[in-house]
């Protein structure tokens, strides 16, 4: 009979060892490392087992990693290994990871260099797709400006134990990240990794994907071209302040745990949504892409920037007691029904069925061929355009979100069934109604009730998204048109988001819209339009189409450890994160 790979064992070392007084039978079988105390009163022989996946490292003598590497004593019969351990708290859809150690001691030397030998082989034979070298930028300015010190205190370390080398670049301008990535060699590094938020998160995202296509020639702007796969891995430490990818990939947002999730290279693939408008690519989203609320939320709270994470609360208060609701027309793409729906009650984990299904089916094109809706998603076509539903009115919030969108202050997110990489979105629309009801319907972001069981509120699964706005407001669309050639995606030095000024805006002869929007928070004439979010930045325009893209992103979940605890579809995508 002839025998696979994965059925050889090569790596098996059976010994007493001993763990502090206590004497143990360990043994190493190529997939994990169990150590059982050999007592009596350990009748029921519990066994502590560790995959050899999830060893971070070994070390000989009896070393210690945090808060740096040192060795506390060494002996020639000693040696440590480290490995992820499972803490008891975290949220409900992902455990905090820690460094787990326990020191061993051997019989004889010979014996502790047999181990030291035998795990380092296991190590390399069982986790081939871990990084050896990784690009790092620290964005110093996000979140509570804590990303220097949380990667130099809690994440270095862990990295240079696991024999990671990393290359580090700490910020001084916005896109500098996205430039680097975009422009420089990459040759020899397996990822790239942002210590921040959402926003430097999305800049890597940019700069991986542009260079893909730049590399493949292929032009990101053609709306009709299905997206050329990325090989570059992106990790996430969060550090930001509201670090949305993150959490709903991760289940928590926790640098350490993070850390040992890139360390043993978990994976996990994301969709990716694409915003053009017109014909001109704007931005990628992986998580918000939202009108109404989200967005007058996101510009209120660039000009709070100083108060930090806290901007948010405030300014959300403020957008809410401001009272608005916006009138705009929505057309949606429909996903596939009988696949899921957002009102289905799961929740997509690691290995998740529906996305490794729905994404063979609604993909089949290869990188590079024309995309499977591209007549669907042209502004003047089509011959399918019967598949659309349009809906006309006035709203609160148009929400369009690719994943659930979890993050701390709504730890299920704006869908909670929205899946990470089934390569649909969920577009969220609530229509106008009473301050009451609205602020029920924000609440509910906050605890397990039902956010879309309020009759102003439906949810579709969707593939696109095309926003206008209604007959009547030509003349923000003639402004807008204007601003076509632009391009829309942001340049360095143009940044209307992160701006933060009412000034700056209409001084660069914004679109009427944003003047309009400004002006309404200082003075008292009701804006009637809006600003789009995209993952925390605001774009340029109003008029836009969204679309799932083939290519994507991966990030780890390991929500509900235990149930799945690897990711077996590395490597299967087109672009990944890894934590
Ligand atoms: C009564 C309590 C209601 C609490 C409602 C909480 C809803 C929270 C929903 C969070 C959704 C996050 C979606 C993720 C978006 C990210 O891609 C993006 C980039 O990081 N973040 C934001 O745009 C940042 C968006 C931040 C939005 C924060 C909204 C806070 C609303 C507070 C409303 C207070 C009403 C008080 C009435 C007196
Ligand atoms: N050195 C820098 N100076 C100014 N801005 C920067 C710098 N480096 C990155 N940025 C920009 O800062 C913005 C915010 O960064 P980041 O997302 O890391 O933090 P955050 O906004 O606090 O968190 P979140 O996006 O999770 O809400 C990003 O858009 C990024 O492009
Ligand atoms: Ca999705």
């Amino acid at each position: 009979m002839e025998l696979l790979d994965m059925d050889i064992d090569p790596v098996r070392l059976e010994s007493s060892l001993w763990v502090g007084k206590k004497r143990y039978r360990a043994a190493l079988t190529g997939w994990h490392l169990n150590w059982t105390e050999l007592d009596k009163k350990n009748r029921d022989k519990k066994t502590v087992s560790v995959p050899v996946s999830e060893v971070i490292g070994v070390e000989e003598g009896r070393v210690q990693v945090l808060p740096q590497m040192s060795v506390a004593e060494d002996t020639d019969r000693e040696f440590t290994v480290f490995y992820v351990k499972r803490s008891s708290s975290g949220s409900p859809y992902g455990l905090l990871w820690r460094l787990g150690r326990t020191q061993f001691c051997c019989p004889s030397r010979d014996l502790r260099d047999q181990w030291m030998t035998q795990l380092r082989i296991a190590l390399k034979t069982h986790s081939p797709s871990r990084p050896h070298r990784l690009l790092v930028f620290i964005n110093p300015f996000g979140g509570k400006k804590q990303g220097r010190q949380i990667y130099h205190s809690l994440v270095a370390p862990l990295f240079e134990l696991a024999g990671i080398s990393s290359h580090v670049v700490v910020t001084e301008r916005a896109n500098q990240a996205r430039d680097h990535i975009l422009k420089k060699d990459l040759t020899g590094f397996d990822g790239v990794v942002c210590v921040g938020g959402d926003g430097i998160f999305s800049e890597l995202l940019h700069g991986v994907i542009g260079r893909t296509q730049q590399e493949a020639g292929l032009s990101e702007h053609d709306p009709s071209i299905t997206l050329q796969s990325c090989d570059l891995h992106i990790g996430i430490i969060p550090a930001g302040s509201t670090d949305c990818v993150c959490f709903a990939t991760v289940g928590v947002n926790d640098p350490v745990t993070s850390a040992l999730h890139i360390i043993i290279g978990d994976s996990q693939p994301l969709d990716v949504c694409s915003v053009h408008h017109c014909s001109s690519l704007v931005r990628y989203s992986v998580s918000l892409v939202g009108y109404g609320f989200y967005g007058d939320v996101l510009a209120e709270s660039e000009r709070h920037r100083w108060m930090g994470p806290l901007r948010y609360d405030y300014s959300g208060a403020m957008v809410y007691l401001s009272n608005r609701s916006y009138a705009g027309v929505i057309q949606y793409l429909p996903a596939d029904s009988q696949l899921s729906s957002p009102r289905d009650n799961t929740r997509c984990l690691s290995g998740c069925s529906v996305c490794s299904k729905g994404t063979e089916r609604l993909f089949p094109h290869s990188p590079g061929a024309r995309s499977l809706y591209s007549s669907h998603f042209s502004q003047f076509s089509s011959d399918t355009e019967g598949e659309w539903v349009s809906v006309e009115g006035r709203f609160r919030a148009v929400s369009l979100t690719c994943m659930s969108s979890s993050c701390p202050r709504s730890p299920l997110g704006l869908s909670p069934s929205a899946h990470l990489a089934d390569g649909t979105g969920d577009l969220i629309i609530v229509r106008d109604t009473h301050p009451l009801g609205f602020l029920t319907f924000l609440h509910r972001h906050t605890s397990t009730q039902d956010q879309f069981d309020l009759p102003f509120v439906d949810v579709h699964r969707v593939k696109a998204v095309r926003f206008s706005l209604p007959t009547g407001e030509e003349e923000d669309r003639d402004e807008e048109r204007e601003r076509v050639n632009d391009g829309g995606m942001t340049e360095e030095g143009k940044r209307p988001s992160r701006s933060g000024s009412h000034k700056h805006l209409v001084e660069r002869g914004e679109e009427r819209g944003q003047k309009d929007f400004l002006c309404g928070l200082c003075c008292s004439k009701a804006p009637t339009v809006s600003v789009w979010n995209c993952d925390g930045e605001i774009l340029p325009h109003t008029e836009i189409s969204c679309r799932q893209e083939e290519a994507r992103s991966g990030g780890n979940i390991l929500a509900n450890e235990g149930a799945i605890t690897r990711v077996n579809n590395r490597y299967n995508s087109n672009i990944k994160l890894f934590f």
